[in-house]
C-alpha cells in the first residue's frame, strides 16, 4: 500500500515533538532526506534527540519495514570495533568462538545509525570509508566480501571542523557521511517546546504518579539552560513524578528539582494534591484597596482546567470535553481562544 506524505508527516510529528520554528524546520528536513537514500550526518549536542531523528528518518523512509540498527561507535573498545561492524569468522582472533555477523550485515536493506562517529579511531575510519564506497563488507578473518545495502545515518556532538583540522577525522569520510548535514538544535534554542515535551513524557500515566507543573514552574523550566538537553528534561520530569506524584509544583520546586534536591516537607505540606475535579486554586478576595480582575481570574482558571483535562485525556479532545462537561465544539472554541494545542 502506498504511504501518503501526510501519513509520513504525521509519523514524524508523533515522534519528534515540538512546535517551535527550529523543530518545524527539523521535521521538514527529516521528511526531505527520508525520501532519498543519501548518507546523513546529524550534528547536535548530547541528549538533543539525534538518535530519535535517525529513527524518524528511517521510519519515514522506504526502508522502514527493514532493520534500524543503532550502535555507539565511541563506546565500543577499539580492538572490537571492526568485528562489531563487519563481523568475524570463527577462530579469527582469541575469543572468536563462533562466526558472527556484524552490524552492517544486520542492517541489510535497512538503516545503520553510527552514533558518536567523531570518536572513531583513525585506522577504523579508513576501513569504514572503503565499505561505504564499495558497499561490500569483509568479516574479520575472511577473504571474501559480502555485498550490503545499508543506509548510513551518523551523529556527532563534536565540532567536526576542528577534528578535521587537527587531523583526528578524515575529511573524505566526513564528506561521504555528511552528504546532507542536519543540525539538531539544543533544547535551550527551542524552550517554547518544553511544556509540550513535559506533557509528552507524562502521557498515559495516571494523574497520581505525575507531578503537575503550574505556570510559574513551566516558566522556570523554560528559563533553564538544559546542558543535558531533552534527556535531562525527561529525567527531571520522571524524578518529579517519583518525588511529587499528584502534587502541583511551583517555580521554587523546579529550582530544587534542577539541583536534584528534595523540597523540605514543610514547604510541601500546604500544597494541594491534584484532584482534577475538586481542586480550586485559592485566589485573593476583592477588597476596598485591591480590586480584582474577575474576568482575567476566570480565564486563568479556565485555561488551567482545560490544560489539566487535556493532560488527563492524553490530548483526546472529546475525552477532555467530557471531563469538563463541555460540548466538544465548545472546548475546541476555548482551546482556539487560548492558543492551546491538542496533542494526538
Ligand atoms: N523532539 C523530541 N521529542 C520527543 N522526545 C525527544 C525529542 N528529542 C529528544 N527526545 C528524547 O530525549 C532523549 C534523548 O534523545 P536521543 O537519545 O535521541 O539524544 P542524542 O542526541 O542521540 O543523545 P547522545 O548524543 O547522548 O547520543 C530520548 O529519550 C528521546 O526520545
Amino acid at each position: 500500500m502506498a504511504v501518503s506524505t501526510t501519513d509520513i508527516e504525521r509519523d514524524i510529528t508523533s515522534l519528534v515533538i515540538g512546535t517551535s520554528p527550529a523543530v518545524q524546520r527539523l521535521r521538514a528536513m527529516i521528511a526531505r532526506v527520508a525520501a532519498s537514500d543519501v548518507s546523513v550526518l546529524l550534528a547536535g549536542p548530547s541528549g538533543s534527540g539525534k538518535e530519535l531523528v535517525a529513527q524518524a528518518i528511517h521510519a519515514a523512509s522506504n526502508r522502514s519495514a527493514n532493520p534500524f540498527v543503532a550502535i555507539n561507535t565511541g563506546a565500543i573498545p577499539a580492538e572490537l570495533i571492526e568485528s562489531e561492524l563487519f563481523g568475524h569468522e570463527k577462530g579469527s582472533f582469541t575469543g572468536a568462538h563462533s562466526r558472527r555477523t556484524g552490524h552492517f550485515e544486520n542492517a541489510h536493506k535497512g538503516t545503520l545509525f553510527l552514533d558518536e562517529i567523531g570518536d572513531m579511531r583513525f585506522d577504523m575510519q579508513v576501513k569504514l570509508l572503503r565499505v561505504l564506497e564499495e558497499r561490500v563488507v569483509t568479516r574479520v578473518g575472511s577473504s571474501s566480501g559480502t555485498p550490503v545495502d545499508v543506509r548510513i545515518i551518523s551523529a556527532t556532538h563534536r565540532d567536526m571542523d576542528h577534528a578535521i583540522a587537527d587531523g583526528r577525522f578524515r575529511q573524505d569520510l566526513f564528506f561521504r557521511l555528511g552528504v546532507v548535514l542536519v543540525h539538531v538544535p539544543a533544547l535551550a534554542e527551542r524552550a517554547e517546546d518544553i511544556p509540550l515535551l513535559v506533557r509528552h513524557f507524562q502521557k498515559g500515566k495516571p494523574s497520581g504518579v505525575i507531578a503537575h507543573f503550574d505556570e510559574s514552574a513551566l516558566e522556570r523550566l523554560m528559563a533553564h539552560d538544559w546542558p543535558g538537553n531533552v534527556r535531562e528534561l525527561r529525567n527531571v520530569v520522571e524524578r518529579a513524578g517519583v518525588l511529587y506524584g499528584g502534587e502541583i509544583l511551583g517555580a521554587d520546586d523546579v529550582d530544587l528539582l534542577l539541583t536534584n534536591a528534595a523540597p523540605p516537607l514543610e514547604s510541601r505540606r500546604e500544597r494541594v494534591a491534584v484532584a482534577p475535579v475538586s481542586f480550586v486554586p485559592a485566589s485573593p478576595a476583592p477588597c476596598k484597596d485591591h480590586p480584582i480582575d474577575l474576568r482575567q481570574e476566570i480565564e486563568a482558571i479556565e485555561l488551567k482546567r482545560i490544560n489539566m483535562a487535556l493532560e488527563l485525556a492524553d490530548g483526546i479532545v472529546s475525552e477532555a470535553a467530557r471531563l469538563l462537561t463541555l460540548k466538544r465544539t465548545t472546548l475546541i472554541e476555548k482551546m482556539r481562544k487560548y492558543g492551546v494545542q491538542a496533542v494526538a
